[in-house]
């Protein structure tokens, strides 16, 4: 959790001046989108991508596609939005890929280079060489690729493209990351002989996002089996073939929901997020469960989500090895309520964009609070809160969970606010927005017994 950043860049949390009444349009989902972008530049022929994310994570993954020869036209979209046509060509090298610290580039790609013909050098943000890779590299390697990471089992590396790969059989220990498996199911019908993964380690994290790769594999047209979810069976297998070329409208990211839907909350306000979806594989998507059981009620209709608190704000016992990413802002709802919280499954976000566990037990403890670190989560006990600077490691997560306490909590300053524009660029205005939206009730209280 190396904090890089100098603390002059504050940005004040605005305190929530009455229970929020608001519409958020969330921008599109960062995991759909590079999934997407993916499987249309594997794909025979053009597809279309309408309301992609623009994100750094997105941007980052375009580009590094266009580097391997892929074309990617940005137009604007008629039904609001932007376009992307995604026209595919021969993938080559030599080619740079800047992953940034982006974990759907630094392993959804090196499957893509180990197909491209020429050298790829993978390099990024310093965090991206201490994030594990090793599940791809050594199943890529077993799979007939060439790959230079001089014996580190992460980046930086050189994948030095053949045109081709055998496939076939393989087994991966994926307990760090979901992202190995959906990194080689993603380029599997693309393999020779195809692929048949085994997962072998003794936990998986983030099954919903394994099933989003599923499902987008499925709808371009890849013959898929997957194990039961909840079953036993551990083994995938992906029929070599053609990708079709799609025209998908990315959905809004339900993940990146999560610090309006917590507002509600914490407020006892309302928020709707127009364009949530029935069926969705989107992990966020159990904020509906989640929140509800946090205190607030939802109605989901064909305009949206809308999100009620209650004034109310219970604690959560919950595993969140499914919806991992989900758990800063759930942790900075837990630090207000009314009683203490346990969140577990989520060892591995000790290796997401910093260490989550110790940076957000270190950050709510400095403002007052009672948290401490578990084998696999976080135990919270909400404290009197108080102003005061809370760090987020380059951690766009952190940066949106640091404004969700802002809302019940007098001065708190967000460091690096701007670091949300791994997914969110837009968040500090949407956030600003919601405060402002004139529905509000002037006079509401704040819900929260951990606030000064
Ligand atoms: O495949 C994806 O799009 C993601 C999978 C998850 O990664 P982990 O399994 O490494 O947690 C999640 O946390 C990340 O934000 C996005
Ligand atoms: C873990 C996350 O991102 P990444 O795709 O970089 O793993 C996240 O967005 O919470």
């Amino acid at each position: 959790m190396t904090d890089s950043t100098a603390q002059t860049d504050l940005w004040p949390a605005p305190t929530a001046p009455a229970a929020v009444d608001a519409t958020v349009q969330v921008p599109g989902s960062k995991s759909v989108t590079n999934r997407a972008l993916v499987l249309a530049a594997l794909s025979t022929e053009p597809g279309w991508l309408r309301r992609p994310l623009r994100s750094r994570d997105t941007v980052l993954m375009a580009d590094a596609l266009r580097a391997m020869g892929v074309q990617i036209d940005e137009m604007v979209n008629p039904d609001g939005g932007e376009a992307w046509r995604i026209i595919p060509a021969g993938l080559h090298g030599p080619a740079t890929v800047d992953v940034g610290n982006a974990g759907t580039v630094m392993r959804f790609l090196p499957p893509v280079a180990a197909l491209a013909d020429g050298a790829v050098r993978f390099q990024g943000d310093a965090r991206a060489y201490e994030r594990p890779l090793h599940g791809v590299i050594d199943a890529l390697r077993a799979l007939g690729a060439r790959i230079d990471d001089e014996g580190r089992g992460s980046l930086p590396m050189t994948v030095h493209g053949a045109g081709s790969l055998a496939g076939g059989a393989v087994d991966v220990d994926a307990s760090s990351s979901s992202q190995f498996v959906s990194a080689l199911l993603l380029s599997g019908p693309r393999f020779n002989k195809g692929l048949e993964l085994r997962h072998t380690g003794r936990t998986l994290p983030s099954l919903p996002h394994i099933r989003m790769t599923v499902d987008m594999l499925r709808k371009a047209g890849a013959k898929v089996d997957a194990p039961q979810y909840g079953g036993t069976a551990n083994v995938w297998r992906v029929a070599a073939g053609a990708l079709l070329g799609r025209d998908l409208t990315v959905e809004p990211d339900l993940s990146n929901a999560a610090p309006f839907l917590a507002a509600a909350l914490v407020t006892g306000g309302r928020v709707t997020i127009p364009g949530w979806p029935r069926i969705t594989s989107q992990p966020g998507d159990a904020l509906r469960d989640l929140f509800t059981r946090m205190g607030g009620s939802c109605e989901l209709t064909d305009h949206g989500l809308t999100f009620a608190g209650s004034g109310r704000l219970r604690p959560l016992v919950a595993d969140l090895g499914d919806v991992g990413e989900l758990t800063p802002v759930i942790a900075a709802v837990a630090a207000l309520a009314d009683g203490d919280s346990e969140l577990s499954g989520i060892a591995h976000l000790r290796l997401h964009e910093t260490d989550r566990l110790a940076a957000l037990a270190a950050e709510l403890n400095a403002l007052g609070g009672d948290v401490t670190e578990t084998e696999d989560g976080l135990r919270i006990r909400p404290r009197p809160l108080h102003g005061g600077v809370f760090r987020t490691y380059d951690d766009h997560r952190l940066a949106t969970a640091a404004a969700v306490l802002g809302l019940a909590v007098p001065g708190i300053e967000v460091e690096n606010i701007a670091t949300t524009a791994k997914t969110l660029p837009d968040f500090a205005d949407l956030w600003t927005a919601m405060l402002a939206r004139p529905g509000a009730t002037p006079g509401t209280a704040v819900a929260g017994a951990g606030r000064s």
